[in-house]
C-alpha cells in the first residue's frame, strides 16, 4: 500500500547533504531521543529498552519528544530504535541491562559455533523480522506531518560485529580482535553477511536519509579499518542507492559516522557518502582541509560534554565549531560529536541549538 505523508515543510538538512547552498545550518543530535529527557522516561515507564523499540507507538512518541520540544529550532528526527536489532534478526539475544548497557548472553565465540553457522545461513526477511521499525516509521511519519525530514540508522558491519562477539561494550576487545586476527577469512564472511542484511534493512527503511554508525571504527588500525570495515561502509554505500532504484524509491543523502577513523577520513571522503559524521576530536578547519574540493558535507562535532559546561563556553565552542566549518551556509551539518549523555539540563541543548541558530544565519 503505498502511503500517503504530508510534504515535507522543512528540508534544510536534506539540501545541505546534497551539497547545496542553504540559508542557515541545519542541525540536530545523535542520541536526541533518549535518558536526558524527563520526557524520556515517563513515556518509555517500566517498559525495558528493547519492548520500546518494537511497539511503534511507544518509539514514535520517544522520536518525537525533542522535535517536540525544540519545535522551529532542531532540522531533523531519527527513528527511535537501536543498532543491535539486526543481531536480533540475525537469531541473536540481545538484552538491555540498565546502567550497562547492551549484552549478548550467547557471543559468537568462533567460527566452529553452532551459532556462527547459524548466523551465517540465516535467510533474513528484514521486512518481516524488523516490521516494527518499519511501523513505527509509518506512524511517526504521520504524526511528524511533515514538519522535519525523519532519518533511518543502521550500525556498521565492524560494530555489529564488536556487540555479536565480545556480547556488550568492552575496553580490550580481546574478542574482536581475536576473530580478526585468528579467524580473518570468517570473520570477513560474518562482516558481509551483516553488510547486506544492512542494505535491505536501510532499504526499507529509507524516507529522508539514512546514516551508518561506526561507534567502535576508533580500535582499528588504519590497515585494519581498510580490511574490516571500509570494504563493509563501502559495499553499503554501493548497494543501498541500488537497492533503491530496484524498489523504485529516490535516492536519499547517505551519512556514515566512523567514531575515531579520523586517519581514514581521506578515504571516508571517496566512499560514496554524502556526508560523514566527525566526532570532537577531530579539528573542523584540519577536516575542511583534508576533505579540499570534494562535495562532502560534514556532521558534528562539538564535544558532548559541553553541554555540562557553562553558557559561556557552550557560546564560545559554537563560534569555533561555526569558524572552523567556514561559516555553515554549505557543506555541515551541526551536531554533537557524539551521542547526547545523559544528566545533561534539555535547556542547555536548547541554548547550544539557539547560538547555533544565532551564528549561523
Ligand atoms: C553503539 C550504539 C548503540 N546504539 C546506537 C549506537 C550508535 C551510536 C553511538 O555510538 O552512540 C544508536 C542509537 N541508539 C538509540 C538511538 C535512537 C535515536 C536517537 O539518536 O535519538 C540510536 C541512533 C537509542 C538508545 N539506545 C540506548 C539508549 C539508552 C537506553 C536507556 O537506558 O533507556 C537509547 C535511548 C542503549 C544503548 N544502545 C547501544 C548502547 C551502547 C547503549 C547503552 C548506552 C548508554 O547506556 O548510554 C548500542
Amino acid at each position: 500500500m503505498t502511503q500517503k505523508f504530508e510534504p515535507l515543510q522543512n528540508d534544510l538538512i536534506i539540501r545541505t547533504a546534497w551539497g547545496q547552498k542553504v540559508e542557515r545550518t541545519p542541525m540536530w543530535v545523535m542520541r536526541q531521543a533518549g535518558r536526558y529527557l524527563p520526557e524520556y522516561h515517563q513515556a518509555k515507564g517500566k517498559l525495558d529498552f528493547f519492548q520500546t523499540c518494537r511497539d511503534p507507538e511507544v518509539a514514535s512518541t520517544l522520536t518525537l519528544q525533542p522535535i517536540d520540544r525544540y519545535a522551529g529550532i532542531v532540522d531533523a528526527a531519527i527513528i527511535f530504535s537501536d543498532i543491535l536489532v539486526i543481531p536480533q534478526a540475525l537469531g541473536m539475544t540481545v538484552e538491555m541491562v540498565d546502567k550497562k548497557g547492551p549484552h549478548f548472553p550467547h557471543p559468537l565465540t568462533s567460527p566452529d559455533d553452532d551459532q556462527y553457522k547459524q548466523v551465517l545461513s540465516k535467510n533474513v526477511d528484514v521486512a518481516v523480522e524488523l516490521d516494527y521499525v518499519y511501523k513505527a516509521i509509518t506512524l511517526t511519519r504521520h504524526k511528524l506531518k511533515g514538519r522535519v525530514p525523519l532519518f533511518g540508522f543502521c550500525g556498521a558491519p565492524w560494530t555489529l560485529l564488536c556487540y555479536m562477539v565480545e556480547g556488550g561494550g568492552s575496553k580490550i576487545f580481546k574478542e574482536v580482535k581475536t576473530w580478526i586476527y585468528k579467524y580473518p577469512q570468517a570473520t570477513k564472511d560474518l562482516l558481509q553477511k551483516i553488510a547486506e542484511v544492512c542494505v535491505e534493512y536501510l532499504a526499507l527503511q529509507v524516507q529522508a536519509g539514512a546514516q551508518v554508525f561506526d561507534s567502535w571504527a576508533g580500535e582499528l588500525s588504519p590497515s585494519s579499518f581498510n580490511e574490516f570495515s571500509q570494504p563493509y561502509l563501502a559495499y553499503i554505500a554501493k548497494h543501498l542507492p541500488t537497492r533503491l532504484e530496484e524498489l523504485k524509491l529516490e535516492p536519499v543523502p547517505m551519512v556514515v559516522f566512523a567514531k575515531g577513523a579520523w586517519y581514514a577520513l581521506d578515504a571516508l571522503c571517496d566512499m560514496g557518502y554524502q556526508v560523514i559524521g566527525l566526532d570532537w576530536l577531530q579539528d573542523p578547519a584540519e577536516a575542511v582541509k583534508i576533505r579540499g574540493t570534494r562535495p562532502i558535507v560534514f556532521q558534528g562535532n562539538a564535544d558532548p560534554g559541553i553541554l555540562y559546561g557553562s553558557r559561556e563556553s557552550i557560546t564560545k565552542l559554537v563560534k569555533n565549531m561555526v569558524a572552523g566549518f567556514g561559516g555553515g551556509k554549505q557543506g555541515w551539518i551541526a551536531n554533537l560529536g557524539h551521542g547526547i549523555t545523559p544528566f545533561v539540563n534539555p535547556d542547555d541543548l536548547k541554548f547550544f541549538f539557539e547560538e547555533l541558530h544565532r551564528f549561523t544565519t
